[in-house]
């Protein structure tokens, strides 16, 4: 007996100290590769300085940049990520050379049978079936047909915001921003009525909500996936996502040549992926501008008055349509500078090699290298969007040409976000309503502190948008 408790105890230190050794090993990646990059501590690697960033990963990113320059590595656990911020080298990473590097980092949540599920997590041919059978949920002709369906959440969001416009109180308008776009992801998504605006115990809100939640458990596995990785399989199969009541329905993993369909577990999958992906970015989105709209008066009133240009001021009630929203740039242009500023989900932008790559002035990086971007100094970078300071709000600097990879809040190249145009038509058709009726006003401290306190869990968002309403023929 104690000489089997003495072998499994040599036993087990010996996969210890291979593991720690491996550890160790990890951490000569970019030494190898003579990439710079903050040194390491074992076993946590550089995760103490986004600790320090106020867990924002993104700040932490951009202060390396700063210090190592466009590109340089740091680590997860002992992952190695590569951050990139040199707009030739991530053009030819995104768009040039995108056979190389089709996939993105995998979710930590997923479990291994819903790897490939849907298209955020999909690799390869399947990832390619998949975008080509779900790119045309968002062509013009399928928004068009979305437009009533949108417009009719957005009747249900003005009659809060005329109830709020009576009260003349601050109050925080991204709580109903957030009640709207979960409306419209599930009439356009799913093809539900759903009532989550006038109801705010309507099932469908209250579970949809349950997913974006802070959950202990979920804090645990995160952490334990990134600290030891070789055993995400076990830590995977311990956390039960959304889709594990799918899983054992015809996820076979085989991808079959040239059939351009999906199965009904990833048309699953899928819906799921789109009411995660539709829902937080949009509304935080929408609390941006709400933003500043509240602080940029000026800037308010010329989007106002662009917009009076095109839809009659005296119909109210009137649908935007899909055509005439589409046609007006100056809208566009201050959509795109508030997410240029505040950028929402810059994480969600990773890549992972699937050959052998070069970067000139470094030398090759292994297949399986994990890139991620810095698109604060994309976003920032005087080079790519003077001669005006970047740190001003100024939306015509979009009239001018940028290089292709300045602009990235939806990601760039074959795998962007599939639901862009979606997500910029519900928010042009919303603001337009509401623009036409009301002026958003600052609050002082109240609009301006949560905007300074901004949490990143993974989209990049205040905890509110206090503005008040007042309307604009008062
Ligand atoms: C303001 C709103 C949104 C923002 C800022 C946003 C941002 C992003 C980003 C940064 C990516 C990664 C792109 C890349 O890796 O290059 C992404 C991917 C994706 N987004 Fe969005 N998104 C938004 C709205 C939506 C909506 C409304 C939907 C669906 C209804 C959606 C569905 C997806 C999907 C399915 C992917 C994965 C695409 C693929 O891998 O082929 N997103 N999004």
């Amino acid at each position: 007996m104690f000489l089997l408790t003495g072998i499994l105890v040599a036993l087990l230190c010996v996969v210890v100290a291979a593991y720690l050794w491996h550890v160790r090993k990890a951490y000569n990646f970019f030494i190898r590769l003579g990439i710079p990059g903050p040194a390491p501590k074992f076993f946590f690697g550089n995760l103490s300085e986004i600790i320090k960033a106020k867990g924002r990963p993104s700040v932490a990113i951009q202060q390396w940049t700063d210090k190592y320059g466009h590109i340089f590595g740091y680590f997860e656990g002992h992952t190695p990520i590569l951050v990139i911020s040199d707009p030739e080298v991530l053009q030819d990473v995104f768009i040039k050379s995108f056979s190389k590097f089709h996939s993105r980092r995998e979710s930590r949540f997923m479990s291994s049978q819903a790897k490939d599920a849907h298209l955020f997590n999909a690799v390869g041919l399947r990832w390619k079936r998949q975008r080509f059978v779900l790119n045309p949920t968002f062509s013009s002709l399928k928004l068009k047909q979305m437009s009533p369906l949108i417009h009719r959440s957005i009747e249900f969001l003005m009659e809060k915001m005329a109830d709020q416009c009576a009260k003349g109180e601050p109050f925080d308008i991204y709580a109903y921003f957030k009640r709207f776009t979960m409306d419209t992801i599930w009439s356009c998504g799913v093809g539900l009525d759903t009532d989550m605006q006038n109801n705010v115990n309507d099932p469908y809100l209250l579970n949809s909500q349950k997913m974006f939640s802070p959950n202990i458990f979920r804090g645990i596995i995160f952490i334990l996936t990134l600290l030891i990785t070789e055993l995400t399989k076990i830590w995977r199969s311990i956390f039960q996502d959304g889709l594990s009541s799918f899983e054992k329905s015809d996820n076979t993993g085989v991808e079959a040549p040239r059939v351009r369909k999906i199965t009904k577990y990833e048309a699953s999958a899928n819906i799921l992926l789109f009411i995660v992906a539709g829902y937080e970015t949009t509304s935080t989105a929408l609390s941006y501008v709400a933003y500043v709209l509240a602080t940029h008066p000026e800037e308010q009133r010329k989007l106002q008055e662009h917009i009076d240009a095109h839809f009659d001021p005296e119909t109210e009630n009137i649908m935007p349509t899909y055509e005439t929203v589409s046609e007006m740039d100056y809208f566009d242009m201050f959509i795109r500078e508030t997410l240029r500023i505040f950028p929402i989900a810059p994480t969600a932008i990773s890549r992972q090699s699937n050959e052998d790559f070069r970067i000139k002035d470094f030398g090759t990086v292994p297949a399986g290298t994990l890139i991620a971007v810095d698109m604060y100094n994309l976003h920032y970078n005087p080079n790519l969007w003077g001669p005006l300071d970047p740190h001003e709000f100024h939306p015509e600097r979009f009239a001018t040409n940028r290089h292709p990879m300045a602009w990235i809040p939806f990601g760039v190249g074959p795998r962007n976000c599939v639901g862009m145009r979606f997500a910029l038509l519900e928010m042009k058709m919303l603001l337009v309503r509401l623009l036409k009726t009301y002026t958003l006003i600052d609050c002082g401290e109240k609009t301006r502190k949560p905007f300074e306190q901004l949490t990143e869990m993974p989209v990049i968002a205040p905890k509110e948008a206090i503005i008040r309403l007042q309307r604009r023929d008062e």
